[in-house]
């Protein structure tokens, strides 16, 4: 049995317009990610992809279907005990800015999940595990008084993934966490995010419309159109081999994409460090 198994789950939304057909965001969706693997979902917008990030997690409630992490079926835990298994279950959103508080400091956002589910943590352990989480991601001590707002994209999407990590969870969805950074920037957060996964074997569930990043990062893609996953299969294996047609047109958008950007990445990404650089210092 594989960490994650998220099993023929439906999601419908009521319409945004009044007058509308309900959306069928998820027609029944199956996937397992295992512990230390790396699951891409890939497809066009509108396909699903963010809802299925969402009900993996639970954060928002699904139609039919289940979701087993590490054991436990979401849709049966109560509240406490499901506020309990949000430690070992984590997000990084797309856009780090509008997912950190920008009244709170740095040092304090990272603490906050310790503080909600290890009450039984001092002030001192709690300012002790946030340095050393602070470190681990490549952030500078001195920024744990600094406001969201006063640190460069690539450093508050260091946050937001030291706010996810801290507190050991087991899987992990990253719902397009490098998109909106800058490429040099992107290839070392992926890094990171890649080493990470290395020392705690955490499962990844990784959305992204971009398949640089996920040729390079995952192990596994599952490729999603209209609501279904049409295909699921090794990274290698989907590029070499597409079987669906749906996935041959996406993998034909990529090789139109500027050769100079595939290029350049993989330059960055083959030497991509965790420690800041002159371009992520914040402004
Ligand atoms: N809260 C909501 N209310 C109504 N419809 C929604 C809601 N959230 C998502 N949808 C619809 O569900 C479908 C799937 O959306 P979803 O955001 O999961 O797609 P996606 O593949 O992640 O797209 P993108 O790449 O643009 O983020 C879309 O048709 C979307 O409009």
């Amino acid at each position: 049995m594989s960490l994650v198994e998220i099993s023929d789950v439906v999601k419908t939304f009521a319409a945004r317009q009044r007058g509308a057909d309900p959306v069928q965001a998820l027609k029944g969706v199956s996937l397992s990610v295992d512990e230390g693997e790396t699951v891409a979902i890939i497809g066009e917008s509108g396909s699903g992809k963010s809802t299925l990030g969402k009900a993996a997690l639970r954060l928002i409630d699904v139609d039919s279907g289940s979701i087993v992490v590490d054991g436990d079926d979401l849709g049966s835990l109560d509240a406490r005990r499901m506020r309990a298994k949000r430690a070992d279950m984590q997000v990084v959103f797309q856009e780090p800015f509008e997912s950190l508080n920008p009244r709170l400091a740095i040092g304090s956002i990272i603490a906050e999940p310790l503080q909600i589910h290890r009450p039984d943590l001092g002030t001192t352990e709690i300012r002790r595990q946030v340095v050393q989480t602070m470190e681990r991601v490549g952030l500078p001590e001195a920024s744990a008084n600094r406001l969201p707002g006063e640190l460069s994209g690539g450093q508050q999407q260091r946050v937001g993934i030291a706010r996810a990590v801290i507190s050991r969870p087991k899987f992990l969805v990253l719902d397009e966490p490098t998109s909106s950074l800058d490429l040099s920037i992107r290839a070392q957060v992926l890094a990171l995010l890649a080493e990470l996964q290395q020392e705690s074997r955490m499962a990844y569930l990784f959305v992204s419309h971009d398949m640089h990043t996920v040729e390079w990062i995952s192990d596994r893609i599952a490729v999603m159109y209209l609501g279904e996953v049409v295909e699921t299969a090794p990274t290698r294996q989907l590029f070499d081999a597409p079987t669906h047609a749906y996935t041959r047109t996406l993998l034909s958008a990529r090789l139109s994409a500027d050769p100079r950007d595939r290029h350049a990445y993989k330059a960055f990404a083959g030497d991509a460090t965790v420690r800041q650089t002159s371009s992520e210092a914040s402004t």
